[in-house]
């Protein structure tokens, strides 16, 4: 199995990896960098409806919650995945909006 975090660390094909940037997407990456879902024969299955379930908890979160980050950030633990260390506790509240289309 391919190192994925090694890949996705390659300051050749991603600069300055560590660096949270989530707008380093808006230029898609080279094809076979960036592989979350692996590839192959043992490529994620679930990969179609993991995007699904994000999309939908992201779209809920933004357009009926509030959120703030309680505490201090203490960085990332690279594990096979990459996660905030000692988790990332956060305080969430409905907010009523106002939506008029
Ligand atoms: C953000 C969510 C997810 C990520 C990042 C992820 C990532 C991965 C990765 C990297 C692999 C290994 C691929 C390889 O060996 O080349 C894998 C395998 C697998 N994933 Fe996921 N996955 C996610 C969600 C899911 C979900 C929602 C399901 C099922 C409902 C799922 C089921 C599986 C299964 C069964 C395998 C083993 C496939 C095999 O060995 O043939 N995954 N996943």
């Amino acid at each position: 199995m391919p190192l994925f975090r090694n890949i996705h660390h390659n300051p050749e094909f991603f600069p300055d990896p560590k660096h949270f940037d989530p707008s380093r997407f808006e230029v898609a990456p080279k094809s076979n960098t960036f592989i979350p879902f692996g590839n192959g024969v043992h490529a994620c299955p679930g990969n179609e409806l993991a995007k699904l379930e994000m999309l939908i908890v992201v779209h809920h979160l933004v357009t009926k919650f509030r959120c703030e980050v309680v505490g201090q950030q203490r960085g990332i633990e690279y594990g096979r995945f990459p996660v905030p260390q000692q988790g990332l506790p956060a305080k969430f509240w409905k907010e009523v909006f106002n939506h008029q289309i």
